[in-house]
């Protein structure tokens, strides 16, 4: 019975993603109030500083960082474009890997302008803001696919897209827990992306605390799995990584806009042993 409960369970999420729309998507959680660059309570400075000190305080480093369940967003690789030379882009839905392309060939084919992103993460760098061109131009360097993942398959992503010894660096925001119908399904995905990531490689993550419903479009409600600080510690444990630093931001009230029910961001930054 468990084994087909999880299947159906699976299934079930796959079947929810199928009205996902990306434009929606972003508007709803990537454009203020909760995108507001000059609110100093705002989340988007708290997770863009947790992503940059975690790639440049000297330890992540290497040659492949992979974002897994990347949707239509580039903030989670903002930071980690100037520390890896490749960075690979996963998603489960072509229409997110088209939003990607779109802004990847430059050619005004996405829905969100990433600019104020970039140029805060250039802010934080001790670069001008100006220099935002400049990061968009490295980040269009270093990205080398967009490629289909699927985090409950013990083999999320094709075989060829890594090279044998894997990943050094995995980053992955609000992905595991809103993809999976349980909290065993979260920590068995957890040890799958873990198996992309080679041992003493880094695994950034980011995701929803408190949260068991959002919106992926206009009427599309998608269940998540609500998560407490110990269960992601647990589920860290569990799947054989070492937890260097968990970070949470408790969200204000009025960024609580009716697209989701969370409470609260975690920031996990840990290494695969
Ligand atoms: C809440 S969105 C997160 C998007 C983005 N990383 C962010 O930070 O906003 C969850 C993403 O997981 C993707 N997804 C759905 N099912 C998945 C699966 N089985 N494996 C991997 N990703 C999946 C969806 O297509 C969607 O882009
Ligand atoms: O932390 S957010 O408020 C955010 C960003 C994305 C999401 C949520 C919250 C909660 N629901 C998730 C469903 F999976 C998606 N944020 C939005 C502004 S930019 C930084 C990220």
């Amino acid at each position: 019975m468990e084994g087909k409960g999880k299947v159906n369970g699976v299934a079930a999420m796959a079947a929810c993603y199928q009205g996902f729309d990306p434009a929606a998507y972003l508007q709803y959680n990537y454009t203020p109030p909760r995108a507001d660059f000059e609110r100093k309570d705002s989340i988007v400075p708290w997770k863009l500083a947790c992503l940059h000190r975690a790639f440049t305080e000297g330890d992540v480093k290497g040659e492949l960082l992979v974002d897994i369940g990347s949707g239509p967003t580039l903030y989670q690789v903002l930071s980690g474009c100037e520390v890896f030379n490749k960075v690979l882009l996963t998603d489960f839905l072509e229409v997110n890997r088209q939003e990607l392309r779109g802004w990847l060939e430059d050619e005004g084919g996405c829905n969100l302008d990433w600019t104020p992103y970039l140029q805060h993460v250039c802010k934080l760098e001790g670069r001008r803001p100006s220099a935002w061109t400049e990061k968009a131009a490295k980040l269009r360097q270093v990205i080398t696919d967009i490629v289909p993942v699927d985090v409950h398959r013990p083999q999320p992503l094709a075989l060829d897209a890594l090279p044998s010894e894997g990943a050094d660096c995995l980053v992955s925001c609000f992905c595991l827990e809103s993809v999976s119908p349980d909290l065993a399904a979260f920590t068995r995905a957890l040890g799958h992306i873990g198996r992309l990531l080679r041992t003493g490689g880094h695994l950034l993550l980011i995701g929803a605390l408190g949260e068991s419903y959002y919106f992926g479009g206009p009427g599309v409600r998608i269940p998540v799995v609500p998560l407490n600080e110990a269960q992601v510690c647990a589920s860290l444990k569990e799947s054989g990584y070492t937890l260097i630093r968990l970070e949470v931001y408790t969200l204000p009230q009025d960024m609580r806009v009716g697209v989701d029910d969370v409470s609260g961001v975690f920031f996990v930054k840990a290494i695969k042993e």
